[in-house]
């Protein structure tokens, strides 16, 4: 797959693209994350590896605003028609709910989209909407199923269907799979990296995976605060500052063909 596929000259270079200037956050009185410089281009997956507490979680909660920040988030269209804050979809690291509670997928798209309790008004027109969402992640089959009765793995896929209404500019996905095995976390990968192609969407992953990334990503910053590095996954992982975190890589990936399974549907993750 392209690796670093477009260039990274500057905001009017053509490509729509998310701009983040100078971003810093600062948390009880601590500096979290400070300068941190990235252009982040449509179409494109990048992946943030860090060491435990280097900030990647805060730098994604910034970006949808969740933490206070400094500097400035802005996005331009290619064509330069539209400019401004980016529309931001987010799957977080997990999603702590009751597994008890009899809420159901269904019900979780239309509390999404209406004003009032979900079974007051059930139509057709909304579940043929939920079902193309759902469609979008191989999930369709889960519409009806409690939130309590699925895997790990399905519940990032219906929370990343979620992320994907409306169409975002940029798509913040935090471990979206840790916790899950490497056959259900390449498979959620090849379904978010087909995604990007067919919306280019800008992507930013925060990922431990690196191994998985090394196939999927086009570029990793690694943060440790700030930038120390960034590049082609070949590069970066051949960094001195990662070797010295993550060790070297010393199982060749298993993902063999990329497009091989990216139309199974409804396997179970
Ligand atoms: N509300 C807060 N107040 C003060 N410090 C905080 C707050 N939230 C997070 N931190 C600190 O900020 C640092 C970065 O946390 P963050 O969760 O962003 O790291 P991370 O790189 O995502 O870590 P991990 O890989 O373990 O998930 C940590 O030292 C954490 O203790």
């Amino acid at each position: 797959m392209p690796n670093a596929m477009k260039p990274l000259e500057g905001i009017n270079c053509g490509w729509c693209c998310t701009k983040i200037q100078n971003l810093s956050v600062i948390r009880g009185g601590r500096s979290i994350i400070h300068d941190i410089n990235l252009h982040i281009h449509c179409g494109e997956l990048t992946a943030v590896i860090g060491p435990n507490g280097a900030g990647k979680s805060t730098f994604l909660k910034a970006l949808i605003g969740e933490v206070p920040y400094q500097g400035n988030i802005s996005f331009l269209e290619g064509d330069g028609k539209r400019s401004g804050k980016p529309l931001v979809g987010y799957v977080p690291q997990r999603w702590e709910f009751d597994p008890g509670s009899p809420v159901s997928v269904q019900d979780l798209f239309s509390a999404r989209h209406r004003g009032w309790p979900v079974w007051l008004f059930r139509s057709q027109k909304k579940r043929e909407e939920t079902l193309a969402s759902l469609a979008r992640v191989q999930a369709g089959h889960l519409i009806d199923r409690k939130l309590g009765e699925l895997s790990g793995g399905e519940i990032q896929r219906v929370l990343l269907a979620l992320a994907m209404e409306p169409i975002p500019d940029l798509l913040l996905l935090d471990e979206p799979v840790s916790g899950v095995d490497f056959n259900g976390r390449e498979l959620f990968y090849r379904m978010v990296s087909d995604l990007r192609r067919q919306y280019d969407l800008s992507i930013i992953m925060v990922s431990h995976d690196l191994e998985l990334m090394k196939h999927f990503a086009d570029r990793i910053v690694f943060l440790e605060k700030t930038i120390l590095c960034e590049g082609s996954p070949e590069q970066v992982l051949k960094d001195e500052k990662v070797l010295h975190v993550f060790g070297t890589l010393e199982k060749e990936p298993i993902v063999k063909d990329y497009y091989i399974s990216s139309t199974q549907e409804g396997s179970a993750v």
